[in-house]
């Protein structure tokens, strides 16, 4: 059996030491970091994340400031309110909730966030910085599986790692930070001729698919390390829903070293990395050193 990967734990260690830093902030300097969060229309995965992050947000000390559009917001609407917070002192973080309406092109709404507050990560700015390994702000999902991976290996040097899914928001900059840890990286996607022989090779696997169970314990090789990003909602008991990952956890912990579990594993872990960024976003723009520990 593996040892179990525990996000939800490990988050809270991580919220924590934010707040210890707000504290400080606020206590030396007068500081407040702040986030803003952007949410067009009324999905309702969005929304309950949207409230999550809100929450926890205030819970360790920053001010939280929600942005609520209507469905139809026209995207020059949005690119007016991304201005209006890139030139608002107070706010030191903005992420503008995934995915938006069709009506609405999402690079154009991405790339004009102040390069600097976008503690998603996504601007092509942070894309560059991270894919040429210079300091950037580091997507919150990819550096939260880092940071469960760094605490579990310590040096992630010279091991094989296998990361399914080719996302800009998930599967390429996961790729891009192992690369920087010196693993040897394989980026698997839906063209990949055979999946099961390139995941059994892997010392690491990081699987990003969005596909309910589809990763069998069978392909992991003994003793191999599981990160399970996938969040799929799947129909359980009577009229319920429950989450599931993108492995088949129960054969997977039976050959794994270590494996996340889903749900408390990766989720928790990419918002407690949000408030991270904001906390590292505000140390930069009050020229203030940077927190240990929280960033890549
Ligand atoms: N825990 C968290 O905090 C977060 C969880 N997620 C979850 O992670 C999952 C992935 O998200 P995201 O990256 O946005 O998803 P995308 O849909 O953007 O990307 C999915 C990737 O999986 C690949 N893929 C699809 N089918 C297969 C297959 N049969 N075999 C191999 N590869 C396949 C696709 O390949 P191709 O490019 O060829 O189409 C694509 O690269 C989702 O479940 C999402 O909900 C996402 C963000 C945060
Ligand atoms: N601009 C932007 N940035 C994002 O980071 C972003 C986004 N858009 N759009 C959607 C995805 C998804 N995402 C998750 C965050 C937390 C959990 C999480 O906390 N999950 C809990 C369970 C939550 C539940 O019960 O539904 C867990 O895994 O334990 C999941 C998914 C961030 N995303
Ligand atoms: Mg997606």
């Amino acid at each position: 059996m593996s040892e179990i990967l525990d996000g939800k734990a490990f988050a809270a260690e991580v919220r924590a030491k934010v707040a210890e830093q707000v504290a400080r902030l606020k206590d030396a300097h007068g500081i407040t970091p702040g986030l803003a969060v952007v949410l067009v229309g009324d999905d309702p995965a969005s929304q309950v994340y949207v409230r999550s992050k809100g929450k926890m947000t205030k819970e360790v000390g920053m001010s939280s400031f929600e942005h609520r559009l209507a469905e139809d917001t026209s995207e020059a609407d949005l690119l007016a309110l991304v201005g209006q917070l890139n030139e608002d002192p107070e706010v030191h973080g903005i992420l503008v909730q995934l995915p938006l309406p069709a009506h609405v092109d999402a690079d154009a709404v991405i790339n004009a966030i102040a390069p600097e507050k976008d503690v998603d990560g996504f601007h092509i700015s942070n894309v560059g910085l991270l894919g040429t390994g210079q300091k950037a702000m580091v997507p919150c999902t990819p550096l939260g599986c880092l940071m469960m991976l760094r605490a579990h290996h310590g040096s992630l040097s010279g091991l094989d790692a296998v990361v399914i899914g080719r996302s800009n928001i998930v599967g390429k900059p996961m790729a891009s930070l192992l690369l920087g840890e010196s693993c040897t990286v394989t980026i698997a996607h839906s063209r990949t001729k055979d999946l099961p022989e390139v995941v059994r090779r892997a010392d690491i696997v990081v699987a990003a698919v969005g596909r309910p169970q589809m990763v069998p314990g069978g392909w992991i090789k003994e003793g191999a390390t599981v990160i399970d990003v996938g969040i799929n909602r799947v129909p359980g008991e009577g009229d319920k829903t429950r989450l599931v990952g993108d492995v088949d956890f129960a054969s997977a912990a039976e050959r794994a070293g270590a494996i996340t579990p889903v749900p408390g594993g990766v989720g928790p872990m990419t918002i407690a990395c949000l408030l991270a960024n904001t906390l590292t976003a505000c140390c930069r723009a009050s020229g203030l050193p940077e927190p240990e520990g929280l960033t890549a």
